[in-house]
């Protein structure tokens, strides 16, 4: 019998006799149905009481193979030798915080928020790990260690170190795997499987286990250990994936045993997950390896095995419930939850510093003075803020089990029913898995890493996959035999050979990581002089010059001005195709003279791109760009730093270019997270999360921000209910404003005297602009040139305007096509924004030229089935920082204004402020008319 439910309330537990002897136990009273049952009583008995006294109201509890029992008429439950406890099931905890727990709770709080540093045993291990999975897929050792120690020669290069020492290096280890593969037993490569990604769904664990062999965890670890049995700690690692493979060996059980039955459900014979886990795991040692025998004792042969019995596997399972417990509410481990003995830890020096600065209370104890109470209730709230990002990227890990495959879909989550069309052993061992795809489109982009799998993501073959191609003509002659192959070939390559069926989003918590070490680094790791501006202890200065930059636009000229000659920072606010990149790469351009070297970065990668390109044509190249081959467009490709390659070369290029351009994210990297530079210089600053963009600013003297705050907001996840379909209810204004709120917008309202507006726009008719002037910027923004207030499309080539119809003559249009709403979708609007955008492509406008916008993917899909694929048709979200000759937007809403377009006024600004020469609102006027702000809209429209 399974328990599921919120906790309501917890007894204190109690000490009663049994037969067996004086034993604890602890009551647990839960609803089930996500609260909505009857109070059901569930009994934890013995070792689970420790979890049962981290429960807290609110919580959710999973007892699985409970024991049923009536008392006094009454159901109870109690767990039993078989039972399994899991606190809050849907946080799901990775396997190494589980390790990093049970060495210390503290530990585990110190890796999350300073991160892995840049350090030659980190990138060891790293290379080492590759040379495994290599050796494992049967690639020879001398080429496996060349090429792996030649991908990470950026890394090597930055640690200066040359790649032969380093090849010998790893040799040393890959020796060790390589004679431990060649032992007899170790014949059949079917029994293999490296590098597999294992997910629970029942206890909320997550990892990726090295290897397993003959369904038995397998884990590497480039330490030595010269005693018999692995370390404990290890061995916690080992049993965890034990633990979610007894999970999966249970289902393969039961679901040969239904079958077996006819389908009817049968309960007697098939295993508990429990007992289904492997019963052995593996740790291979390889430094053993490399240790000289004549100078060291002990056990030396690096494979050690261990067996793994319930005992372990329920301690990982309550380790792991503590974390979540501990998550649950955000709260700080103290280090007393654990018992490990801070004397014998290499971590205690960092231990007590970090306690020390943020007091906080340490098993270790503090050193040094508290930093000011301000900055510690700073990064307090936005720990917590981030903390809480995690949680909604926990509910993403949760949806892949929780939603069927049509409602993922439809959530553009997954690309579902996919035909597999074959496949091919590709370099080092890898796979390359081809699948025809149904049409459908979804959040999925070439590049990502994703959940491939040959059918369900969780339950059945599943393997972590890059996606290489989505869609485009198959090169592959015999597929396109197969009709529903047309045109949508999806291409992905991974480690294992896995059916092509489906592709699921995988979520990353990558970007939280990286939130927190750079909240972690610009409090605990920047100057007192850097943070005095930033907490408000002193104003910003500036040096300024008198010289011109810009000869054609003071507000440029003098945006310029304040970014040279800023000692702290300057701020840029910069409104719809007012020159931002412009003025942001002349910024540059006057850094770099000046003798600087410059961060350049922005949240996407379309605007460090963008950025680029506005210095190339502004005549100046000697730029390094950081990122990904799929991230990074194909003309800046020439300026992209590769990771693999000569290390000191790699290095070298990285270290003295005098610009080097990477997102935000890639900030936090590594590799980006070592480098100083005189100034970053950061676009769409107005898009960023507060530490997003100190994960730049961090890395320089003094900073540039160049954004609008009055346009798109930063996307923030933990508001987001994200199974609306919807887009943009991540942001909407709501309370929670900490990471909404951008360190631009926080800046400039506190130093307006470091901001200048950029006031002349370079897109807009003078008509289009009229609105979004005054209703979002005070009526400040003009007009560059005559010839922009003038645009009409009847200045485009082959343009007739006689030949639209009256009402779209104009530069701005009203049109209201009634209809109703359905869900996100309204299809009569849908069949008038088609007809208009038919309109402008029958008067001669190039439908590359036309843009439609819609607030909700629905109806994005909705409009993009009625029109050819070169009429771009997308969200807000997508329209930022891009523009056209004709907008035409769709509002959807019928009746009332329920929908996250309408709570935002940024969102309507950046759909208004897209269009040069005109301008189409499609919708409901009456509807739209009952709000102030689009009343004046739709009078201005009309
Ligand atoms: N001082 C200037 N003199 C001449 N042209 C300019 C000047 N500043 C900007 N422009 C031109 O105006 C156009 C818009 O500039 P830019 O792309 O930099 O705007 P933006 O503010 O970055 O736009 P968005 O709002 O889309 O981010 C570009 O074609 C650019 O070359």
């Amino acid at each position: 019998m399974n328990v599921r439910g919120v906790v309501v309330e917890v007894d204190d537990p109690e000490t009663v006799s049994t037969q067996y002897g004086e034993r604890e136990l602890c009551e647990v009273t839960v609803r089930s149905d996500r609260g909505r049952s009857e109070p059901t009583t569930v009994t934890l008995w013995g070792d689970w009481v420790e979890n049962a006294e981290q429960l807290e109201p609110g919580m959710e509890l999973a007892v699985y193979d409970a024991e049923k029992r009536t008392y006094q008429g009454e159901t109870q439950y109690t767990t039993g030798s078989d039972t399994t406890v899991v606190v809050e099931p849907e946080f799901v905890v990775d396997v190494t915080d589980v390790r990093a727990w049970v060495q210390c709770p503290r530990m585990y709080y110190l890796n999350k928020i300073d991160g892995l540093p840049l350090a030659y045993p980190v990138v060891k291990g790293t290379i080492v790990h590759e040379v495994f999975g290599d050796l494992l897929r049967g690639r020879d050792i001398d080429t496996a260690v060349e090429e792996q120690v030649e991908a990470a020669g950026l890394e090597l290069g930055l640690l200066g170190r040359d790649s032969d020492s380093v090849a010998e290096d790893v040799r040393d280890h890959a020796r060790a795997i390589e004679g431990w593969l060649a032992q007899g037993t170790l014949t059949e490569r079917d029994e293999w499987r490296s590098e597999m990604t294992l997910i629970s769904e029942r206890y909320g664990i997550k990892g990726r286990a090295d290897a397993v062999r003959r369904g038995m965890p397998v884990e590497l670890k480039t330490g030595k250990n010269t005693r018999r049995e692995p370390r404990f700690h290890d061995k916690i690692q080992a049993a965890a994936y034990a633990l979610i493979l007894g999970e999966r060996a249970a289902e393969e059980t039961s679901a040969a045993s239904m079958m077996g039955d006819g389908g009817a459900t049968v309960d007697t014979d098939t295993p508990s997950a429990l007992a289904a886990a492997p019963d052995t795991g593996t740790l291979l040692y390889t430094k053993n390896a490399a240790v000289d025998r004549a100078e060291e004792g002990g056990d030396l042969s690096p494979a050690k095995e261990f067996s793994i019995g319930s005992g372990l596997l329920e301690f990982v399972l309550r380790a792991r419930n503590a974390i979540a417990a501990t998550e649950y509410g955000t709260d700080v481990p103290t280090g007393y939850e654990g018992d490990a003995k801070c004397e014998y830890c290499f971590e205690q020096d960092t231990c007590m510093a970090v306690s020390g600065r943020l007091d906080q209370e340490s098993k270790a104890g503090q050193v040094g003075s508290p930093i000011p109470e301000r900055e510690r209730a700073y990064f307090d709230r936005f720990y917590r803020a981030i903390e809480a990002e995690r949680r909604a990227v926990h509910r993403e890990y949760a949806k892949l089990w929780r939603q069927g495959p049509t409602e993922r879909a439809d959530d553009d989550r997954a690309l579902v029913d996919l035909q597999p069309l074959g496949r091919r052993e590709i370099d080092g061992g890898r796979w390359e898995l081809r699948a025809a795809g149904t049409g459908a489109t979804s959040k999925i982009r070439e590049g990502d890493v994703v959940l491939a799998s040959d059918g369900h993501p969780i339950r059945g073959e599943a393997e972590l996959a890059r996606v290489e191609r989505l869609g485009g003509p198959s090169p592959d002659a015999d597929s396109s035999s197969d009709g529903s192959a047309s045109g949508q070939e999806i291409v992905v390559t991974a480690d294992e050979p896995v059916e092509l069926r489906r592709l699921d989003i995988y979520p990353s918590e990558l970007s939280t990581d990286r939130l927190l070490t750079a909240l972690h680094d610009a409090v605990l790791k920047q100057p007192q002089s850097a943070k005095d501006v930033l907490f408000g202890r002193r104003d910003p200065e500036f040096d300024c010059p008198s010289e011109t930059f810009v000869d054609n636009n003071p507000a440029q000229d003098e945006a310029v001005r304040r970014a040279v000659s800023a000692e702290d920072f300057a701020l840029v606010h910069g409104p719809p195709g007012t020159g931002k990149t412009y003025t942001l790469a002349k910024i540059v351009r006057e850094l770099v003279d000046r003798g600087e070297h410059v961060l350049l970065s922005a949240f996407t990668n379309r605007a460090v791109d963008n950025a680029i390109e506005a210095l190339v044509e502004q005549g100046f190249t000697d730029v390094v760009r950081v990122g990904t081959e799929s991230g990074v467009r194909e003309d800046m490709q020439r300026f992209r730093l590769e990771q693999a390659g000569d290390p000191d070369e790699l290095a070298t290029r990285l270290e003295d270019a005098p610009v080097v351009a990477a997102t935000t994210a890639s900030c936090g990297s590594r590799v980006v997270r070592e480098q100083r530079f005189d100034a970053a210089v950061v676009d769409e600053a107005g898009q960023l999360t507060e530490p997003g963009t100190l994960a730049a600013t961090n890395l320089a003297d003094r900073f540039v921000l160049i954004g609008d705050h009055r346009q798109l907001p930063p996307v923030v996840r933990s508001e987001d209910s994200g199974t609306d379909g919807k887009t943009g209810a991540e942001s909407g204004g709501h309370p929670q404003a900490d990471l909404g709120r951008s360190l631009f917008e926080r800046l400039i309202e506190a130093h307006p005297e470091a901001g200048v507006l950029l006031d002349r726009q370079y897109r807009m008719a003078q008509r289009i602009q009229a609105f979004p002037s005054q209703a979002f910027y005070d009526g400040q923004l003009r007009p560059a040139t005559g010839e922009v207030a003038s645009r009409h499309v009847g200045d485009l080539d082959g343009v007739d305007p006689s030949a639209l119809p009256e009402r779209l003559r104009g530069r701005v249009a009203f049109v209201d096509p009634g209809g109703h709403a359905h869900g996100n979708t309204n299809p009569e609007e849908a069949d008038a924004v088609a007809q208009v955008v038919e309109e402008f492509a029958s008067a001669g406008v190039s439908r590359d030229d036309i843009g439609v916008i819609a607030p909700y993917r629905a109806q994005v899909a909705e409009i993009g089935q009625r029109l050819d694929d070169h009429v771009a048709v997308d969200t807000v979200d997508r329209f930022q920082g891009s523009s056209k000759e004709v907008i035409v937007v769709s509002f959807v809403a019928t009746g009332d204004l329920d929908g996250p377009i309408f709570e935002d006024y940024r969102r309507i600004n950046v759909a208004l402020s897209r269009a040069k020469r005109s301008l189409v609102l499609v919708g409901d006027a009456d509807a739209l008319s009952t709000d102030e702000t689009y009343a004046e809209m739709v009078e201005w429209a009309r």
